[in-house]
């Protein structure tokens, strides 16, 4: 089944989609993938959310411009997914199924609540295909942390594309990071492991920019080791998985008082020394780290965690793969699992008390379920 995943993460850089041709199981051919950016405006509209998301109790409640926003999120999917799909080649064309994530405005696994706006059955009617959405809320009713859910995806790749190379970690560094590690056999083991990209990116704000390209700020700076200290000295790092994180859960506060080349060099730092933490907490060392996602693209963070494992750590290219659309694709392959009843989370990815499905399905009126 073609399905086309939709990924907005915790960056709020823009749209991410992307294809895959699978089975929900072993099966995954990827397909072509894009990126629509977040414009400045909108993207501190998103900011702005992530504050009025904090007076959210139950999770249907949008208070505020939450309801607005919402429906401009959703529509903003529309036009990217209308677009893309004009310009496939014909292989790709058929699509069965989309894969929604929408936006994370807020995350209390503690308190069993997870928000991502979006609405799937809109979504549906625009572009006129079956739509799998909400896919974190049935892990969290089965007592799970909600996140991460690329896991079962992650295992699919690394046993088709470096099978003699497992246990493996593959990483994932968005604006928060998170790990999947992938055992030759039996299910993943996964957690968030800290901060990745997202206090590099409100710090370098402050200086107008979106982000540390290439990582050209940190290149100018210094690890503040104090700072670094102060931030994995946190209990986040010593608690066993699983668990996972809101994109408010770690602020600027340890870096505040530095300069903006020492503090984004710093903050690269932090991004390696969490997730290289993540070891203690593995049931084995892995034989490899494999990197997806934008923080990949910051040669302090991949250079750190290079210095700080004992095993290669490569980029996702370097297996075949495409960093930038692991995650879009993972919303595909996930939505195809949900389909067809196949579970998105285990108890060793998210804490849920036995291995559940989950994801809402809108079909376009007059039409019915793919599968
Ligand atoms: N050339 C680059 N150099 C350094 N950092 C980069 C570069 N390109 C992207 N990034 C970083 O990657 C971020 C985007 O990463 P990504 O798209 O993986 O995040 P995301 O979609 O929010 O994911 P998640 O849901 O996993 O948090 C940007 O905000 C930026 O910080
Ligand atoms: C609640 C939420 O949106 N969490 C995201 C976020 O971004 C990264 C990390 O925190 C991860 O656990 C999760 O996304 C990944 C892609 C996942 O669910 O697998």
């Amino acid at each position: 089944m073609i399905a086309l995943g939709l990924m907005s993460g915790t960056s709020m850089d823009g749209i991410d989609g992307a294809l895959v041709d699978t089975d929900g199981e072993k099966a995954v051919e990827r397909g072509p993938s894009f990126f629509v950016p977040y414009d400045d405006a909108f993207r501190a509209k998103l900011t702005a959310a992530l504050e009025t998301a904090k007076r959210i109790r139950t999770r249907e409640e949008r208070p505020g411009e939450l309801a607005a926003l919402e429906r401009e999120i959703t529509l903003r999917h529309a036009d990217a997914v209308a677009q893309f799909l004009d310009g496939l080649p014909a292989r790709w064309r058929d699509v069965s199924v989309v894969g929604f994530h929408g936006q994370t405005v807020l995350h209390r696994p503690a308190e069993g609540v997870t928000v991502q706006l979006g609405e799937g059955a809109l979504l549906s009617e625009r572009v006129g295909l079956p739509v799998v959405w909400d896919m974190r809320a049935a892990d969290m009713e089965a007592g799970g942390q909600g996140a991460p859910l690329v896991s079962a995806y992650h295992a699919a790749l690394a046993r088709s594309l470096f099978p003699d190379r497992l246990p493996a970690v593959i990483v994932n560094i968005g604006g928060i990071s998170n790990i999947s590690f992938v055992p030759a056999k039996g299910e993943p083991i996964a957690f968030d492991t800290g901060p990745g990209n997202a206090l590099i990116d409100q710090w370098v704000a402050r200086s107008g920019l979106a982000y540390d390209a290439d990582g050209a700020v940190a290149a100018k700076g210094r690890v503040a080791e104090a700072a670094q200290d102060a931030y994995l000295a946190k209990p986040f790092f010593s608690q066993p998985g699983p668990k996972s994180l809101d994109r408010l859960d770690f602020t600027l506060a340890e870096a505040e008082g530095l300069g903006l080349e020492d503090g984004a060099r710093t903050l690269a730092a932090v991004s390696a020394g969490a997730i290289l933490r993540a070891v203690e907490h593995l049931p084995e060392a892995p034989k490899l780290w494999v990197i997806c996602g934008g923080g990949r693209k910051n040669p302090h963070i991949v250079g750190d965690l290079r210095a700080g494992a004992s095993v290669p750590v490569i980029v996702a290219e370097e297996v075949g793969l495409d960093g930038d659309a692991t995650e879009a694709e993972a919303w595909g392959y996930l939505a195809v699992r949900s389909l067809r009843g196949l579970p998105l989370t285990y108890p060793g990815t998210t804490g849920c008390r036995e291995a559940v499905t989950g994801g809402v399905h809108s079909v376009p009126k007059g039409k019915s379920e793919a599968a």
